[in-house]
């Protein structure tokens, strides 16, 4: 069985966050499932030098104003077409962004034309590699099952996967033409979404099959506090939307074989990490303390992952004598508060504004807990890695947090199987509390090293992720052969 996967990120080629973890995890993860996919993602510069010369799959003579090809290729064994359209792809940065950190102007034109040419290869374009089902990834792949539908010729069924639905991929309706798009599109059942064209409305509005990458986010979406105006749409199309939880790729993030470590471990061998408090706290330029609980927090810097709850819980840091590092990168108003807190918590609160993999590693080896205090979260990596590391979650009671951190609360501290804490509600004060549970657990060595043994064995592989995607991959192939 072959898959096309449609997104705009790929680890480790071009990444922002998550989407880029599970595009560049799913192509070996399904292998183990026998079934082949292949991911097409934009011809940023980084794809174009990792595939190098390639092959060319398909030419397109105009594509939203300049030519385009596919090119074809396996750069890390990962099995790659690349959308090489200079006039769309070809600048530096940021995927989205300009250097001014504003949305490029064209990124309608460019993500639809990602989607545009996805549509194109799922109908057969490139006869090697005639897809059974085509699997879009979040707003930029939106308008895929939109062509498919508008084209009106046979197709492979088609799957809309939401990793985060904050980001919808909203704009003008004028654009409705310029996009390809027929003037009956713009309607309630079309690509129309409150007055604008709304790619992952018209995703979700036409895909054979919704997915999201929890099950638990997958109810919140379908309720009004958690539906970001698209919880209607969720609801009527609930009989086809599947909650299906991401994996690690546990390859890479391996404590045993971490060539980012100072020291590696395993479960077995966990007293050798406190070389890695060690070596963390010397390089944020934390206060050499062994004894103090140290948090640890990898993180997009966005309202969603509720940096600014951790800022108004660092004087209850203090007053516990913990300490925390960040390292993140995005709002200017969130690097601007967590850089105040530098100065006023000297040697107590440590930060690296950017976005470095080996300090991430370093993170979750190094700290003693890791703070998740998403005031959303469709699944999280981060407390799955920290998991993985034993580092103990602190995370906030929702989305796919829920769903993968078996809080030590009385009856699973009693049964021995807590994993890390949730807190509840999501507020500085729901946080505060959390905090002083986590720090009476460390207290407590004997607990604490009893749940950091119980995360190390969780399973946060691929496998059963992986597992449910070709079991919803082949009921989809069987239900609609060849439309
Ligand atoms: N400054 C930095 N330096 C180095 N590494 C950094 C970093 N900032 C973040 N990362 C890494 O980027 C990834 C972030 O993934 P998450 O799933 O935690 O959140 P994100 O909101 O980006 O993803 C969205 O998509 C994913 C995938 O489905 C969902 O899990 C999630 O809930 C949803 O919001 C992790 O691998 C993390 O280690």
């Amino acid at each position: 069985m072959k898959i096309l996967s449609v997104g705009s990120e790929i680890y480790p080629l071009v990444k922002t966050g998550g989407l880029a973890d599970v595009m560049g995890a799913l192509p070996a993860a399904l292998a183990a499932e026998s079934i082949t996919m292949r991911a097409l993602v934009p011809g940023y510069p980084a794809v174009m030098a990792a595939l190098g010369a390639g092959a060319v799959a398909l030419d397109i003579t105009d594509l939203f104003g300049g030519p385009a090809r596919i090119v074809a290729g396996e750069p890390d064994g990962l099995p790659l077409f690349a959308l090489d359209a200079p006039h769309l792809f070809a600048r530096p940065g940021n995927p989205y962004l300009a250097s001014n950190g504003v949305d490029w102007p064209d990124n309608a034109q460019r993500f639809a034309a990602l989607s545009r040419v996805a549509s194109l290869v799922a109908r057969g374009a490139i006869s090697g590699f005639v897809p059974d089902i085509v699997h879009a990834h979040d707003w930029q792949a939106g308008l895929v099952a939109a062509y498919l539908h508008y084209d009106g010729l046979p197709a492979p069924p088609s799957v809309m996967t939401v990793h985060n639905l904050a980001y919808q991929g909203q704009f003008p309706a004028y654009l409705l033409g310029a996009l390809g798009l027929p003037v009956a599109a713009y309607a309630m059942d079309g690509v129309e979404y409150y007055g604008s064209i709304g790619f992952l409305k018209a995703g979700l509005q036409f895909a054979d099959a919704i997915t999201t990458v929890s099950p638990h986010y997958a109810v919140e979406i379908a309720t009004p506090e958690g539906g970001m105006g698209l919880d209607g749409l969720i609801r009527a199309r609930s009989s086809v939307v599947h909650g299906i939880l991401n994996g690690l790729d546990t390859a890479n993030w391996n404590p045993a074989t971490d060539r980012a470590l100072v020291a590696r471990y395993d479960a077995s061998t966990i007293e050798a990490r406190p070389a890695n408090k060690v070596a963390l706290q010397a390089r944020m330029g934390l206060k050499p303390h062994p004894e103090s609980l140290l948090f640890g927090v990898v993180s997009r810097l966005a309202a969603q992952k509720g940096i600014d709850l951790i800022i108004e819980a660092l004087p209850l840091l203090e007053s516990l004598d913990a300490q925390i590092v960040v390292l993140g990168t995005g709002d200017p108003a969130i690097e601007r508060a967590l850089a105040e807190a530098i100065a006023r918590y000297p040697g107590r609160v440590g930060v690296m504004f950017g976005f470095e993999e080996a300090l991430a590693h370093q993170i979750m080896a190094g700290a003693d807990a890791v703070m998740v205090p998403s005031r959303f979260e469709p699944c999280g990596l981060t407390q799955l890695s920290a998991q993985r590391y034993g580092a103990i979650p602190l995370v906030s009671a929702v989305g796919g947090l829920v769903d993968t951190v078996i809080d030590a609360n009385a009856a699973a501290l009693g049964a021995g199987v807590a994993t890390g804490l949730q807190f509840a509600p999501v507020t500085a004060a729901g946080l505060r509390d959390g905090i002083r549970r986590c720090a009476a657990l460390f207290a407590d060595r004997a607990v604490w090293q009893q749940i950091q043994r119980n995360a190390m064995a969780l399973d946060v592989s691929w496998a059963a992720p992986a597992r449910r995607y070709a079991s919803l991959y082949r009921q989809l192939a069987q239900s609609r052969p060849g439309k």
